[in-house]
């Protein structure tokens, strides 16, 4: 299945310990992710991911795109919740979308754990 993994930058080393945790999961899957999100998970996990644009720069929006298509079938996206995005409406069209297919959607670590161990294990 294609996951889709993206954090803003608060949340990007939570995103890190959560896709080393589960590495040997994730590792099954193809990965995908926003930018930077994908970058410093291509540094610092041992889980090969595809980086797209970055958010700010459309990322979220590439990511909807393949949701809405039926390529996408997980996303994983730890939004930080305590800080203005400049591209919030992205954000949310991205959480829209989603909704719109029935993609699971984990937007935070709990919620991450039980998609990995319900859907992709
Ligand atoms: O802004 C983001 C999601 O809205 C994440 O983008 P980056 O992974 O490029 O930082």
């Amino acid at each position: 299945m294609r996951v889709a993994l993206i954090a803003h930058d608060q949340k990007k080393p939570d995103m890190i310990e959560f896709v080393n945790a589960h590495d040997g999961t994730l590792r099954d899957h193809d990965c995908i992710a926003t930018g930077t999100t994908g970058s410093r998970l291509n540094d610092e996990t041992d889980v090969e991911v595809r980086p797209l644009l970055s958010g700010p720069l459309g990322g979220d929006l590439m990511i909807g795109s393949q949701v809405a298509t039926g390529d996408c079938g997980a996303v994983v996206f730890f939004r930080d919740p305590m800080t203005a995005q400049p591209h919030e409406p992205d954000v949310s069209a991205l959480l829209r979308i989603c909704d719109v297919h029935g993609v699971p959607l984990a937007t935070n670590v709990a919620s991450a754990v039980a998609l990995v161990e319900g859907v992709l294990c």
